[in-house]
Order: structure tokens, then sequence, then C-alpha cells
């Protein structure tokens, strides 16, 4: 008896055991003449341009994405109460992040049936939830450091409405993404087996020095705590600098069976307090092209890019992925 695929596995069967993800997403709306410096960051355009959103969505569909992940990253509860708003038109915004994901995914999907030969696969769309660094919005999700009350419990508070509103608007997937400490993974691990939530999801940390998360804390550690949920489909890094992500592959595999995402940025690096981004040594898009290349034989099984990425990083990639396929066994078991 064959045991039923989950949606992610089923994506990852039909890419040949690696799929494209999108690019940076707040990157992409910015370049096309979004102000969103504030604390919303990127989900002030839930409010205010909407229709923006869903034009970066369909950028990354075009450009090859096999994921889209929603405008949800730093949109939460509070800070839409903070904008004057109430829980319930909170909560629609929440539900609209979703809702654009999917009518783009749908739309683009709909105009490709009248090319048979296409060659994309139907994309899924996954809700996107940041940290609570991200909410902080003072860049603590690149230190991991909390104030010393931020318990398990609270961490535990913060996610669990947003989490509840976003599963139950119908993505495809979950992405936990840029989690900067051990204890934000054991609040959410323990929230989505509270809730049962059946919406297979990943977690990715975030790193500034390849060894660990910005906490401190160690990728063996963090992964002991995942590996125990099912829930939990994926798990990976995101945000980061690519030179580390080759490494960092290496060493999930040591600690985990579960499928491996990696969407970097471009090795810039963020600074909370100015809100900008630092020139430092960073990857053109031309070398995204090696680069997945490597990690996909590395292991990899997501690939995509985070802040400071473009569709045109997610073409690049998709296409190298695409020309140079690689073997991949009749079957593929994660268990
Ligand atoms: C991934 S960072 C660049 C997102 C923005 C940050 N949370 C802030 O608002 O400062
Ligand atoms: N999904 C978010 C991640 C920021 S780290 C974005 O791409 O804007
Ligand atoms: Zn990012």
């Amino acid at each position: 008896m064959g045991v039923t695929k989950n949606a992610l596995e089923e994506l990852l069967e039909r890419a040949g055991g690696c799929a494209v993800i999108d690019g940076g997403f707040a990157t992409q709306l910015e370049a096309l003449g979004a102000d969103i410096n504030d604390p919303l960051w990127s989900a002030l355009c839930l409010i205010s341009n909407p229709d923006l959103i869903k034009k970066v969505h369909m950028q990354y569909l075009e450009a090859g994405a096999n994921v889209l992940i929603t405008s949800s990253y730093q949109a939460t509860i509070p800070g839409f109460l903070s904008k004057g708003l109430s829980i319930d038109e909170g909560e629609q915004l929440l539900q609209r992040s979703v809702k654009l994901a999917i009518e783009a995914r749908d739309n683009f999907w709909t105009l490709l049936q009248k090319c048979p030969k296409h060659g994309y696969n139907r994309a899924l769309v996954a809700a996107s939830l940041g940290s609570y660094g991200a909410y902080l919005a003072d860049g603590s999700e690149y230190s991991g450091l909390y104030e010393p009350d931020i318990v398990l419990d609270k961490l535990k508070d913060f996610h669990r409405q947003r989490l509840q509103v976003l599963a139950n608007a119908g993505p495809d997937l979950l992405a936990f993404e840029a989690i900067p400490n051990k204890l934000e993974a054991q609040a959410i691990v323990d929230l989505l087996d509270e809730q049962k939530v059946d919406i297979p999801s990943w977690i990715c940390f975030s790193s500034i020095d390849g060894n660990h998360i910005p906490s401190g804390d160690s990728f063996k550690e963090c992964l002991e705590i995942l590996n125990n949920c099912e829930t939990i489909s994926a798990v990976g890094v995101n945000c980061t600098s690519p030179h580390f992500i080759d490494k960092l592959i290496y060493e999930f595999k040591k600690f985990t069976k579960k499928p491996i995402v990696v969407y970097p940025n471009s090795g810039e690096i963020w600074d909370g307090r100015a809100k900008k981004w630092m020139p430092s040594e960073c990857f053109g898009d031309a070398s995204f092209e090696e680069l997945a290349l490597t990690w996909r034989e590395s292991g990899a099984n997501l690939i995509g890019g985070c802040c400071r990425t473009t569709p045109n990083t997610i073409q690049v990639i998709s296409k190298a992925l695409k020309q140079k396929r690689q073997y991949v066994p009749a079957t593929m078991d994660f268990n």
C-alpha cells in the first residue's frame, strides 16, 4: 500500500527531486516602486497596494518559481492594531496575503493552458510567518536576542493567532522564515502540535557566521527539535549569505532526514538600526547558476533566493536546474 504524499512531496516528485522557490519578495516590491520603510515592512503593501503584491507573485511565477511565498512575513495582528485597524481587519489582511498568491498562481496556470508545451509546474503557495524579531522590526531576526521576559509561552502567544488565521486561509504550505533561536523553533513546533495543523510546513533559520543560528544555538540542537514534528516537512536556511550554504547543507544532512530548503540572500548585510542593506561582498545573479547546481548536488531539495535576489535570480536558478537534470531514483523516501 502506498502512503499518501503531501503537497510538498508531490511537488518534489514532479520537479525531479529539487524544486525552485521564489526570490526576495520585499526586494522586488521595492524594485517596482513600493516604499516599505515601515514597521510592517513588505506587509504594508497588503494595506496600500495589494495589486503590486500580485504583480510580484506573477513575475516570480514567470521566472520559474514552483513555490510562492506570501506577503505575510512581517504581517501580525499587533502590527495591524498599531496602525489603528481592528482585529477583524487584521485577520482579513492576513487572509488577503494568501488569497493574492493563490489568485496569481491560478491566473498564471490558466494562461499556461493555452501553451501545451509550457514546461512549468503548477506552483504551491507557502504562507510566510516571520519571527518575533521580524515583528519587532529592529533587526533581531539576525541577532536572535530577545528580552529576558520573552519565554516559551510568550513566543507561543505571539505566533498562535496568526498561525491559525493563515492556516485557515488555505495555503498549500506554511513557511516559517529566518527563525533566529531554538526557543522560537520549539514554540512553533509546540503550536503546530497543539493546533493539530496538517499543512506541510518548513522552518528555516538564518545564520550570520555559517556555524550557528544567530542566537548561538547549534543547528544540531535546532534540528533535534524539528525532527520530532511530523508537520515539519522540510528544514533549512534562508536570508543567509550564499557563502555558507553548501557547508550548511552537509551539516543538515548529518542531523536530519527531512528535505532541505535553501534560499539565501545576496550576501549583503542588513543594518537593522539604519534599516538599510550594507554594501559587502555579494553574489550577482550569474553566480547563482553554478551555486544552485552545487547545492542540488549536495542534497538541497528546494532552492530559491531571499532578500536582494530578484525574478532574474530565480530565472537563472530555474534554467540551470532544468537544463542540467540530475538522476532521480524512481521513488523518494524521506522517512
Ligand atoms: C529580513 S529583514 C531585511 C526584514 C526587515 C526587518 N524585520 C525590519 O523591519 O527591520
Ligand atoms: N519572505 C520575505 C523574507 C524576508 S527575510 C521576503 O522575501 O521579503
Ligand atoms: Zn530575506
